[in-house]
């Protein structure tokens, strides 16, 4: 279901190739990011969540802003506006190491027969490294993730999947585990079990799912987010991790990735 591999240096097209044809929900790498590194930069990363971010009731805060925020034409262009700055917040972080981010951009310009780069919208480079605070007792309810609901529909033809990449810098002793279900809705299909809720999906009207899988500080997980896929309540502390999708467009494109 998931490929494990236990060293970044494994991973090869074909691995990506599976995720995208379907033949394994994912891939999950042990140990992506030195655990020296995670710790180092949670101190840094942690304070920009305190000083910077939300208040806190808000229960999913991040630092960056993601393309599924955005409303409205001025935060769209806002999104554009701040991209390269949160970009290098993130990277800056992680100094004097390297950021895990970018780990993962090398990896898959290295890996993709054509390489890899930041998807661009509009002409306008995106933000990648998202970084999600998930705190105690929340979950992430079951939902699929889709470029094509967030981005204009004159720029999103080419795009054939996605993929889904998270690097995770703290994981609750109990609970957080990601979840995936063996579902790939169409999109009318996903409305339809959406009903009237705004965003993701009822788990009660669910299926048990197909898997369960706990990853560890340091480890990344790339998974197809268009089978429905959620996260258990993460119990005893807060669920940290970093983010990124990646556009397959064909065998013969470049992957891009954003967040
Ligand atoms: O945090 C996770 O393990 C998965 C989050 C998620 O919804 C995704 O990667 O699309
Ligand atoms: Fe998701």
């Amino acid at each position: 279901m998931f490929q494990s591999l236990s060293s970044l240096s494994e991973l090869n097209h074909e691995h990506i190739l599976n995720v995208v044809n379907g033949q394994s929900f994912g891939i999950h790498i042990k140990n992506f990011c030195p655990i020296e590194t995670v710790e180092h930069a949670k101190d840094v990363l942690y304070q920009h969540q305190s000083q910077t971010m939300l208040d806190a009731s808000t229960p999913y805060v991040r630092i960056g802003k993601g393309l599924i925020e955005i409303k409205s034409e001025t935060d769209r262009a806002h999104y554009h506006e701040v991209a390269l700055d949160n970009i290098r917040l993130i990277r800056n972080s992680f100094k004097p190491y390297a950021s895990p981010i970018d780990q993962l951009r090398l990896l898959l310009d290295e890996v993709w027969p054509t390489g890899a780069k930041l998807l661009q919208v509009n002409g306008k480079k995106c933000f990648v490294g998202i970084c999600r605070f998930q705190r105690a007792g929340m979950d992430l309810i079951p939902h699929t993730d889709k470029l094509e609901r967030n981005t204009p529909s004159h720029d999103q033809s080419e795009l054939l999947k996605q993929l889904s990449v998270n690097i995770y810098l703290e994981i609750p002793e109990h609970g957080g585990e990601l979840e995936m279900w063996d579902i790939e809705p169409s999109e009318e299909e996903y409305q339809k079990l959406q009903g009237d809720r705004k965003y993701g999906l009822d788990r009660e009207t669910l299926p048990p799912p197909a898997t369960s899988i706990k990853p560890q500080p340091g480890d990344l997980i790339l998974l197809n987010p268009r089978l429905i896929h959620a996260v258990r309540p993460s119990s005893d502390s807060v669920r940290v991790a970093l983010s990124a999708f990646v556009g397959y467009f064909g065998e013969n494109q470049p992957l891009a990735y954003w967040s």
